[in-house]
């Protein structure tokens, strides 16, 4: 695709709004932002399309949301007219052109004759996953760009099962996006039209409600919720997204009634003005809620990413300090729990299965297996979390415990087929609960998981490389790295390569058949020291992630054996 004649394509027509006229003027200046944003289309990734908010191609807008939009529509064609009938599920988060994308894709399905049910407003990712199940559609659109800076937007498409769509049909999906000649041509059928002949539908507290009677069955004991109620004071921050709509009813009928909201964070705002970008990933987006809880006395903070499907804590240490936990503790946290829960009222069972990625924290396994269940390693991405639940119920070989990723993704009941937030936000505050019934912090409960199971501690960093240059790095630096395998690794032997690329385990000089993942550019390092090492060019986002998880004694040994290995790794990514 030449950049220079597509960028003239964008220059000439009449159909641009003005924002985007404005936008392509400014920026078409640089000729390596027209190179970016013009020389290729924007590719779908581990969950569906991000991208900036601007002009091009190569990135979000009216346009490229359209022509994806307009090969779902061909996808459901192809799948004839119950498919069409069975229709499309549509919600959208706070972002700017959130709600306009969504009501584009909507007419434009709408045109196809398909059946589309859009969400009066914003809703969580989840409850789009959710919608998608109850109302039998045959896929689902979610405008989201999740935890990502303001400048973003994303589009995320889910399959008949609730979870993000498979890899074959995304790329039918895709080669028929790419087949649109004119990305300005596609068709809509206007709003009161399909309204009135019923091919549009509003949807809104009718699934609310539905999805938050499922939301009941993510407690499991909610006797003791109830009994330690007021021992547990919440602070609870939506970051000015999707978690407001459903957060207050969630926790109410949970039976947590000491829930206090960040104010300055619960209003919904697509500049997420309390943050640089909303990502409960990161410290800074706790700093209202610390000054929250150090006022009202709370020992708990839990923050939903604007589209609800990632959860993040902070939980105040003895010395009165907070520590914000990463997803991987609080996966350890809430696993651990539920095993011991279910081994004490007698439900626990090998049957039960725990499913995590290959780049997320060995010790809830290391829990999962002392307690005797099944575990599961998928690639990164919650479709194959939902997939494996699928297995599940089809051959029914296994009982779903849960499912994480290490991005601060949990799913206990699986009504939902994407992480989910709000189930997250309750299964944390039942673990505070259970704390707090036995005079413990909830950091407590975690040094005395460590005590018992020895210390568990990941870091992941992500090096940015955006751009067109940037994914050329990328492919370049994997490739090094897969013709002269890595033998050390600090100074600590490697003693075996999974290369899900290749879909080979190196060990000892040997290759085997490594089975059961579809390809994924990912490389994963296991050394003598029972640390483990993973290199992949996000899906979602311009970098690259180096993943380090290491097993020590106690916590200064492991965070710092974690930091030499991240040092050593930035080093052979630069
Ligand atoms: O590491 P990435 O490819 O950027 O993906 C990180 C995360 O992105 C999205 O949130 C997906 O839904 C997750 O399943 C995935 O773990």
């Amino acid at each position: 695709m030449n950049a220079q004649d597509n960028l003239a394509k964008w220059e000439n027509t009449t159909k641009l709004p003005k924002y985007l006229k404005d936008q392509l003027t400014e920026l078409s200046k640089d000729s390596s932002w027209v190179e970016d944003a013009f020389s290729q289309d924007i590719n779908f990734g581990t969950a569906g399309m991000r991208g900036r908010l601007e002009p091009g191609t190569n990135r979000i807008n009216l346009f490229t949301v359209g022509r994806v939009t307009e090969g779902l529509a061909l996808l459901i064609e192809e799948n004839g007219e119950e498919a069409k009938k069975r229709g499309v599920a549509i919600s959208f988060d706070s972002r700017y052109h959130s709600r306009d994308f969504a009501q584009h894709a909507a007419q434009i399905l709408g045109k196809h004759g398909i059946q589309v049910y859009l969400f009066d407003d914003l809703r969580p990712t989840p409850e789009l996953s959710f919608a998608v199940r109850h109302l039998h559609t045959f896929a689902g659109i979610n405008i989201t760009a999740s935890h990502n800076a303001k400048q973003y937007n994303g589009y995320k498409v889910y399959g008949e099962d609730g979870a993000q769509m498979a890899p074959d049909n995304a790329d039918r999906l895709f080669s028929y996006a790419q087949k649109v000649d004119d990305i300005f041509s596609v068709e809509t059928a206007p709003v009161e039209q399909l309204r009135a002949d019923g091919t549009l539908q509003l949807i809104g507290e009718d699934v609310d409600e539905a999805y938050l009677a499922h939301l009941k069955e993510v407690t499991v004991d909610p006797e003791m919720v109830k009994a330690n109620a007021d021992k547990l004071k919440i602070i609870y921050t939506p970051l000015h997204g999707t978690g407001k709509m459903l957060y207050d009813r969630a926790f109410r009928q949970g039976g947590f009634d000491n829930v206090i909201p960040v104010p300055s964070q619960s209003i919904i705002d697509p500049e997420f003005p309390t943050t640089i970008k909303p990502n409960p990933e990161y410290r800074d987006v706790f700093e209202p809620g610390f000054k929250l809880a150090n006022k009202v006395d709370a020992n708990v903070i839990i923050a939903t990413d604007p589209d609800a499907d990632r959860m993040g804590a902070a939980v105040r240490k003895n010395n009165g300090d907070f520590q914000v936990l990463t997803g991987n503790q609080i996966a350890t946290l809430m696993a651990y729990y539920l095993l011991v829960h279910m081994k004490e009222n007698g439900t626990l069972s090998s049957d039960y299965e725990l499913v995590t990625s290959v780049v997320s924290s060995a010790l809830p396994f290391k829990i999962a297996d002392d307690f005797g269940i099944k575990t599961k390693h998928v690639l990164t991405g919650f479709k194959y979390i939902g997939e494996e639940v699928d297995r599940m119920n089809k051959e029914k070989d296994g009982k779903f415990l849960m499912g994480f990723e290490e991005s601060y993704g949990y799913l206990f009941k699986p009504f939902a087929r994407d992480k989910d937030a709000m189930q997250g936000a309750l299964m944390f505050a039942e673990v505070a609960s259970y704390y707090a019934s036995k005079g413990m912090t909830v950091f407590d409960g975690l040094q005395e998981i460590w005590q018992k199971y020895g210390v568990a501690y990941e870091i992941t960093k992500a090096v940015e490389m955006p751009g067109i240059g940037g994914q050329k790095k990328m492919a370049e630096l994997m490739s090094k790295l897969r013709k002269k395998h890595l033998t050390e690794i600090n100074g600590t032997k490697v003693v075996k390569i999974q290369d899900f690329e290749t879909q080979e385990t190196i060990e000892d000089g040997k290759k085997t058949p490594l089975t059961g993942f579809p390809k994924s550019n990912v490389l994963k390092y296991f050394l003598d020291d029972e640390t483990w090492v993973a290199l992949r060019p996000s899906g979602t986002e311009p970098v690259i992630k180096a993943y380090v998880g290491v097993n020590k004694k106690d916590i200064e040994t492991a965070e710092k054996a974690a930091q030499e290995y991240q040092e050593v790794l930035a080093k052979l990514l630069k």
